[in-house]
């Protein structure tokens, strides 16, 4: 078999992605997701003016050696647009290959490890009665895990809060929103959320929440601490994770677990992290990371120290990183949890699937491949429309991470 074609599906149902789709000489083709939220062009042209042409008549099935040759042949290594480029064709590799061979992606990976993946989802609300409604609402939805995030008082908008009556959706078409934050109203607020969500919901339900890299690691030394009542699931990047030291400090202070590495594009911005067993959980997710074939190298480090899986999964990624990943976490052994945050109606039209939800738990199908499609058709109907992730600025005006 040999790769005859290759191109890229660029559109916008509710929110931009950017598809890639490998067609063979035998009439498989396999996709693969490269969407960067906020950089979609720059990652579409990478792949269309740099990577393409050189995958024309190679063998599909030689994954490693493409992977290598797109990681090492660049010269220039790593970074979020280099990653989600050599990802995308990746995964589209993986959706061939299982086609190829008529089987789900999960059994080229090892086979079933479980029955079902874990996943959890996001609850929020304007103020903490709003937080507790909307967490029991996912609860009697059938979900074991609720991300809970809820708006500050005295802070305008807060992480992880729509405005409101809209779905939560970071993603704004236009130029960059921008969001006020304080860290010492956060910092005294959040506790009385999980004390009011605990007493609400009771002591099974896993709880997490997503500090957004909003803390100095002090900080979050003192949140962790504050949250150890309430026996959260994780903190999410409770700090910048640029310097992975920081997160011996956090470690040293508080048993609450941590969970960090959505922004991360290489095992290397893990490494640290993993083998000081300074984190619980890697958040690193398909499509920016390089692919099932970087992100099983780094399961398989991570394993060797405890450290789980539990992937990044907001609507920024599309439905072909979700199943990728849903294949992933039913074959890896140290898997932890997967995020679910639900994709609008309309971008499950455009790309229908063969993963489904069931009482907290998630299923990839067995469709062979990925078990998903692109509707060519229905996207081009929603063409690209430029969208930012908002910033964020302190009190007094100085720029801080959103
Ligand atoms: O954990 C999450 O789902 C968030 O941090 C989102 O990924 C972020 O808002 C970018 O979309
Ligand atoms: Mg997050």
């Amino acid at each position: 078999m040999k790769i005859e074609s290759a191109k890229l599906i660029v559109c916008s149902p509710d929110r931009n992605f950017v598809t890639l789709k490998i067609v063979t000489d035998e009439g498989i083709y396999g996709l693969g997701d490269a969407t960067l939220n906020g950089r979609e062009l720059a990652v579409a042209s990478y792949l269309t003016e740099h990577v393409l042409p050189c995958l024309i008549g190679r063998d599909p099935f030689q994954i490693e050696d493409i992977w290598q040759y797109l990681y090492r042949g660049a010269y220039w290594r790593r970074g979020p647009v280099t990653m989600s480029a050599i990802a995308a064709v990746d995964m589209a590799l993986w959706d061939i290959k299982g086609k190829a061979l008529n089987t789900p992606v999960y059994n080229l990976l090892g086979g079933k490890s479980r029955e079902g993946v874990l996943v959890y989802t996001h609850a929020n609300g304007a103020d903490i009665a709003e937080a507790v409604d909307s967490v029991q609402r996912h609860a009697a939805e059938g979900y074991l895990a609720v991300r809970a995030q809820s708006g500050v008082p005295g802070v305008a908008s807060s992480y992880g809060v729509p405005k409101s009556g809209k779905p939560y959706e970071p993603a704004e078409r236009g130029l960059p929103s921008e969001s006020l934050w304080s860290t010492e109203k956060y910092l005294n607020f959040v506790p009385k959320l999980f004390d009011a969500v605990r007493k609400a919901c009771g002591e099974d339900l896993h709880l997490l929440h997503d500090v957004h890299h909003r803390l100095t690691p002090i900080e979050a030394a003192r949140l962790g601490k504050a949250l150890e009542p309430y026996h959260l699931y994780w903190m999410e990047d409770p700090t910048p994770a640029e310097n992975q030291d920081a997160f011996r400090l956090i470690r040293e202070h508080t048993v609450t677990p941590i969970a960090t590495g959505e922004v991360f594009n290489s095992f290397w911005d893990a490494h640290d992290l993993i083998r000081n067993q300074w984190i619980d959980y890697l958040r690193m997710t398909i499509v920016h990371g390089g692919g099932i074939t970087a992100l099983k190298k780094a399961a398989d480090f991570a394993a060797v120290y405890q450290v789980r899986t539990g992937f990044h999964g907001a609507t920024d990624l599309s439905p072909v990183t979700m199943a990728a990943a849903l294949h992933f976490g039913l074959a890896i052994h140290n898997f932890g949890i997967q995020e679910h945050m639900p994709h609008t109606k309309l971008t499950d039209e455009v790309f229908p699937h063969a993963y489904t939800f069931n009482a907290g738990y998630m299923y990839p199908g067995d469709a062979p491949g990925l078990g998903v499609e692109i509707d060519e058709a229905l996207a081009a109907k929603y063409p690209y429309q430029r969208a930012y992730l908002p910033i964020a600025r302190k009190l007094d005006g100085t720029l801080t991470d959103w």
